[in-house]
């Protein structure tokens, strides 16, 4: 059995203060973490505050990027090592604002999937289509093509434990989700590909979120769907009470 797993991405929202204010707020509100696993992956500067503001909670915190050095001469990047001394379990990898505006490629995310499992933290994998490739109704081939890269080189056993998010970029930040239908759709046509690189058992175990303009009112009908695990909500994990209603989606 999969656990579901909704996890909020603040994207470059919130300082420390309003950070610490977040956690105090949904802390003794969240689902026990053998439902549902409640999740936020915040700015790199948020990080350590937040971190001890959700301590002994079920309010688990994550990051939004790392690069894939633990150290060295990499101005202004953030270590997986270190995240992983912070406590940090979970980070975000190949979010299409990092390939759009940061031109991070297929070879780039698959050395981080390496570091991170290399630093015991679940990375969090990112793909989706633009419109573009949508109208031109080429989406699987491109998702497929952004997933078999990502895992290039991985273990059963690492996939086994993997995040992937489904993020169609036309849906992201736009109030334009895709249905629940096209969501499924293509987390299984995910599933699948794991499927047919791996085996069975990995392709049952892997975790497969929806993002893209999730909201309290949508959630529900996208985490019904079978190979729907979880959701990666930008906007809507901003407020305490709609982040609130999202990881207690189901009572
Ligand atoms: O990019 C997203 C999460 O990673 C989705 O953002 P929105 O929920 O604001 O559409």
């Amino acid at each position: 059995m999969r656990t579901p797993i909704i996890a909020g991405n603040w994207k470059l929202n919130m300082n420390p203060e309003q950070a610490v204010a977040f956690a105090t707020a949904v802390k003794d509100k969240l689902p026990q973490a053998s439902k549902v696993e409640s999740l936020i992956c915040a700015p790199a500067v948020d990080l350590d505050a937040l971190q001890k503001a959700a301590q002994d909670s079920d309010l688990q915190i994550g990051a939004e990027n790392a690069y894939f050095e633990n150290e060295g001469a990499f101005t202004g990047e953030t270590s997986p090592k270190v995240l992983k001394e912070m406590g940090i379990n979970y980070c975000i990898i190949g979010h299409s604002e990092r390939r759009d505006y940061f031109h991070e490629t297929d070879e780039d995310i698959n050395k981080k999937a390496k570091a991170l499992f290399a630093n015991n933290i679940t990375p969090i994998l990112c793909c989706g289509e633009s419109l573009e490739k949508r109208e031109a109704n080429q989406q699987e081939e491109w998702v497929v093509g952004q997933i078999k890269a990502a895992l290039n080189g991985l273990t059963a056993d690492q996939v086994s434990s993997l995040v992937i998010a489904y993020e169609p970029i036309w849906a992201i930040g736009t109030g334009k989700t895709a249905t629940s239908d096209q969501a499924e759709e293509m987390c299984k046509t995910i599933r699948d590909t794991v499927r047919d690189l791996y085996d069975n058992e990995t392709a049952e175990n892997v975790r497969i979120q929806y993002g893209g303009s999730v909201n309290p009112a949508n959630v529900k009908e996208l985490m019904a769907k079978p190979n729907i695990d979880g959701g990666l909500v930008g906007g809507a994990s901003l407020k305490s009470d709609s982040y609130l209603d999202l990881v207690n989606y189901q009572d």
